[in-house]
């Protein structure tokens, strides 16, 4: 089977960024009570964030976290330090306000959100989730394609609504987070299809896997990429072959969210690999990407120069679950208060730069 009617909104093109809003932002920024550039990137996200939300006084402060969470049928050769049930523990952890996205969250007063499109242990009477069934897991992909075309679709149908709802409520920003044991290892396989890259260059130790662990996992991405990098005809059809279920679901979220207009704070690196996807797949969608933070696994750096993106910060995260986007969410709300409450050189009556230097 080929590529579904359902998925034909990819092709609608992502919003148009507001340059000439850029070009106020900028001047205002020149004009307030500090040396020109003073205020390093924080100038430059206040920047961006005028130009993406199309407003003089741009904002972090209404944030939407959506969590998209499935298991992975990957899982099964031992390419994690976990297993597999802490995707369903995780998930109920979740609910309970355990997990780090949640404290983060509560911190941040945004609101969190997780999705749940399948897991192998039975976690769909769980309260507080929206449950988007698609299967018990992805199939193993060592042996065939993670999902069928129909799972794709419903996964991108997840993503879309939840970009959808988040428009819909006057969200400023939103934050796409993941959980799924065995997801490093999905997104460095679908890393290395769009890329035409080897896996020795991407694959990192996930939840903590040592030096064997990490070149079997090495071995088992490679046997997948020799079954299905000769089959691959698209980016949909590679993320349909090795990706998994939430990861595909970020992704739709990711490009419908660049369709509306939405600007998306980009987690770590499965986030920045969904976000990769999208691009291939809707090019542009980049222009409504801002880059959180340097996760410390290994692939990250490579997915994200193929992006041609420079991160906030590097704290040696690896977790996972939008928790490094949230961590700068402050970060980005300093910087349009700064933007947005400053006086300007004349309000202040304080002398500019004089003409000589
Ligand atoms: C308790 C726990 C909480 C997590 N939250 C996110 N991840 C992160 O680790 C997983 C990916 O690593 P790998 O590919 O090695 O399995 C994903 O679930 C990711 O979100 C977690 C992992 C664990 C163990
Ligand atoms: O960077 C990430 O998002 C990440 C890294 C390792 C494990 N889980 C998530």
């Amino acid at each position: 089977m080929t590529q579904p009617a359902a998925l034909h909104w990819l092709s609608t093109p992502p919003a148009v960024t507001n340059q000439e809003m850029r070009q106020l932002a900028e001047q205002r920024q020149t004009q307030l009570t500090k040396p020109p550039g003073s205020l390093g990137r924080l100038e430059e996200f206040a920047i961006r964030l005028a130009a993406l939300q199309n407003t003089l006084q741009p904002g972090a402060d209404r944030v939407h976290i959506a969590i998209f969470a499935a298991d992975h049928g990957v899982a099964a050769e031992g390419v994690s330090a976990f297993p597999q049930s802490v995707t369903g523990e995780m998930i109920r952890n979740f609910t309970r306000g355990g997990a780090a996205i949640n404290v983060l969250a509560r911190a941040l007063n945004a609101s969190l959100e997780i999705i749940n499109l399948g897991t192998v242990h039975d976690t769909q009477a769980l309260a507080h989730v929206r449950h988007c069934h698609l299967g018990a897991g992805t199939a193993n992909f060592v042996h065939q394609p993670a999902m069928t075309w129909e799972q794709l679709s419903q996964a991108f149908q997840a993503g879309f609504e939840t970009t959808e709802h988040a428009q819909q409520t006057g969200q400023q920003l939103f934050i796409g987070g993941e959980m799924g044991i065995g997801n490093t290892a999905s997104a460095t396989a679908l890393a290395c299809l769009l890329l035409n890259e080897q896996p020795e260059r991407l694959t990192g130790r996930g939840t903590g896997l040592d030096e064997q662990g990490i070149a079997h996992k090495i071995t088992i991405i490679a046997r997948a990429l020799s079954l299905h990098r000769p089959q691959t005809d698209s980016p949909l059809d590679a993320l349909r072959r090795v990706g998994g279920f939430e990861i595909a679901a970020l992704t739709g979220a990711y490009i419908h969210g660049a369709q509306l207009g939405l600007p998306l704070l980009i987690d770590g690196f499965i986030s920045t690999v969904a976000a990769l996807t999208a691009e291939h797949i809707t090019p542009g969608c980049k222009d409504w990407f801002i880059f959180s933070h340097q996760s410390s696994e290994l692939g990250h750096a490579l997915v994200l120069k193929a992006l041609s993106a420079d991160p906030l910060i590097d704290l040696q995260m690896r977790l996972g679950e939008g928790s490094g986007a949230a961590v700068t969410l402050n970060l980005l709300r300093m910087a349009c208060k700064l933007h947005n409450e400053m006086a300007t050189f004349s309000e202040a009556q304080v002398s500019q730069q004089s003409e000589l230097s």
